[in-house]
């Protein structure tokens, strides 16, 4: 019973606007590179910058390739806080991180530190995409590669019609009308069929 209460997933999942927020990386090797892919594979668009004493060249064409990427080959000072929201800790050097993330706390900042649960605020997870639906997965910090495994098999068996289902739900819920006990009401009976 113990065992079980320590395994439950405390973790509350929020859904990031990154083109409207903009996330610090530190760190320019390869977990620097995994950390800006996993962002620019939910959006594109999405505003980082990223701060390294040296840079991999795939970070630097990533750069090139996204306007709102900002790839600066430099040692990390305070500046590098401004207009950030989040920041990603990924260098080789754990007490800079340690250092880094007392002084983000001081601004205010949310921390993730690569490779090291204890000095995170928060993970980064899994996801899975269909047109307009996402799912997020964490196991909590005990297997990635768990993460990983599920995220390939959501992808596979989601069906293709989803994000078609979806829009139209939309549009009945647009086109609606009365008060909300009423629309709720009459779109759990369109879709009961859906879980039936
Ligand atoms: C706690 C967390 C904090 C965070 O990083 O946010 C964390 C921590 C650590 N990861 C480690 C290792 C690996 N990470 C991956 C992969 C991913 N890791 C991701 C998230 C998270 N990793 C957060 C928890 C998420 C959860 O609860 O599920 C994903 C989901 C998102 C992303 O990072 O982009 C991405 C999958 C993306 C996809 O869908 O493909 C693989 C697998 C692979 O690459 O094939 C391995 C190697 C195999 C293994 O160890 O399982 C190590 C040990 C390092 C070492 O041994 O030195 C630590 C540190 C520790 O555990 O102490
Ligand atoms: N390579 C991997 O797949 C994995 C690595 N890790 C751990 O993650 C950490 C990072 O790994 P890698 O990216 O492979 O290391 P790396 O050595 O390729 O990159 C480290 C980066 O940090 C930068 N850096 C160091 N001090 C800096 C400072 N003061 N200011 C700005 N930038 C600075 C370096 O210039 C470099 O770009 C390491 O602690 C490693 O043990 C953990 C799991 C897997």
């Amino acid at each position: 019973m113990a065992e079980q209460h320590t395994d439950r997933n405390k973790l509350f999942p929020v859904f990031l606007k990154l083109d409207e927020l903009k996330v610090l990386i530190l760190g320019g090797g390869a977990v620097g590179l995994e950390k800006l892919s996993a962002l620019l594979k939910n959006d594109p668009e999405a505003n980082v910058r990223l701060v390294g004493l040296t840079v991999q060249d795939e970070i630097k064409t990533l750069g090139e390739r996204h306007p709102n990427v900002e790839v600066l080959v430099k040692k990390f000072g305070l500046e590098d806080f401004d207009d950030v929201d989040l920041v990603i800790l990924a260098t080789d050097d754990r007490e800079l991180h340690v250092r880094v993330k007392k002084m983000a706390k001081a601004y205010n900042l949310l921390v993730n530190v690569a490779d090291t649960p204890d000095l995170c605020d928060f993970y980064l997870g899994s996801t899975v995409s269909k047109g307009p639906l996402k799912i997020g997965i964490s196991t909590n910090g005990l297997s990635p590669t768990f993460s990983k495994r599920f995220r390939e098999l959501l992808e596979e068996v989601l069906p293709d019609e989803t994000p078609r289902l979806i829009r139209s739900l939309n549009k009945v819920r647009e086109r609606l009308r009365g008060d909300f006990a009423f629309k709720v009401k009459k779109l759990n009976e369109l879709t009961r069929g859906l879980v039936e």
